[in-house]
């Protein structure tokens, strides 16, 4: 569904220039969930930007369910991106605007004519439960809600390719295990290819089928999250293993976000 090749991304001239990422090939299966892990500055959100081209890669070439988006004009480019959401650490809701109106953005830039585009916002407010929010201002609501408000916003054009930039960073645990829950439940059941950039492995653990591991601006290391259950299965890369046992969680089955679904409260 994803294929990027070659994929190299600098920023500024002459001896100011610094290589965010490095002739990254990266295989992301449709249906999946991918995570992109590593430490600050690894390059992983410059790496999730080149995916929509929100951030245009210095060579290499980017594909998304077989169209080249490296190969489009701008305005091919951005009708190609309605078929890719995204959500952001920080939300970015418009703070005068409400829910509702929030997510209908979306539709007015794909050009969805006004009638329908109530019905469809709402209809995406409600994947998130969130429908009897539809009227409340970003400030009325907790940080887990606005989140959920940004993955409906993502969600309202339906697109294949959701694509999600530390979207847990600036919540609490009791809420990322709730907007984990929506986007597990999400993939499941609209088949959206998700691709997750996280410094959390518990994240990753519990969601991803797959990391890419990146390590100064290269991604050193494909982990398939089931392997982690192995006997004797070791990350290749030093950095590899020291994240996978970095976290308190290696017992943990990935996928495990459904067995925490019990314990979940949406917030
Ligand atoms: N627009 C930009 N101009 C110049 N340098 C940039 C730009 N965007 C990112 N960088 C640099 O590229 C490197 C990789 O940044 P990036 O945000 O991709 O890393 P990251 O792994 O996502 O880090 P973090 O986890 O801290 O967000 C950093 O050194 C950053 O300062």
């Amino acid at each position: 569904m994803i294929r990027l090749e070659n994929v190299t991304t600098t920023f500024g001239k002459g001896l100011d220039q610094f290589t965010a990422v490095k002739d990254v090939t990266l295989d992301i299966q449709a249906g999946s969930i991918h995570g992109i892990i590593g430490f600050s500055g690894a390059g992983k959100s410059t790496l999730l930007r080149n995916i929509n081209l929100l951030q245009r890669p210095t060579s290499g070439q980017v594909f998304v369910d077989g169209v080249e988006l490296t190969g489009l004009s701008e305005g091919e480019l951005r009708k190609q991106r309605h078929e890719i959401g995204m959500i952001f650490q920080h939300f970015n809701l418009l703070n005068n605007r409400t829910a509702q109106q929030n997510v209908e953005l979306n539709l007015k830039f794909a050009g969805v004519p006004k009638k329908q585009r109530r019905e469809r916002a709402l209809e995406a407010l409600s994947i998130v439960d969130l429908a009897d929010k539809a009227s409340a201002y970003p400030g009325q609501l907790s940080g887990g809600q606005k989140q959920r408000i940004s993955i409906a916003r993502a969600l309202v054009t339906e697109p294949k390719v959701l694509l999600c930039d530390e979207p847990t960073s600036a919540v609490d645990p009791r809420t990322t295990t709730s907007v984990l829950q929506y986007l597990s439940d999400i993939n499941a059941s609209l088949g959206i290819t998700t691709v997750i950039v996280t410094h959390e492995m518990n994240v990753i653990k519990a969601i991803a089928d797959k990391v890419s591991v990146m390590e100064d601006a290269a991604v050193v290391e494909e982990i398939a999250l089931s392997s982690l259950q192995e006997p004797g299965f070791e990350p290749k890369t030093p950095i590899g293993r020291y994240l996978i046992s970095d976290e308190i969680t290696l017992n943990r089955q990935p996928k495990q976000a459904q067995d925490l679904a019990a314990n979940v409260t949406r917030v």
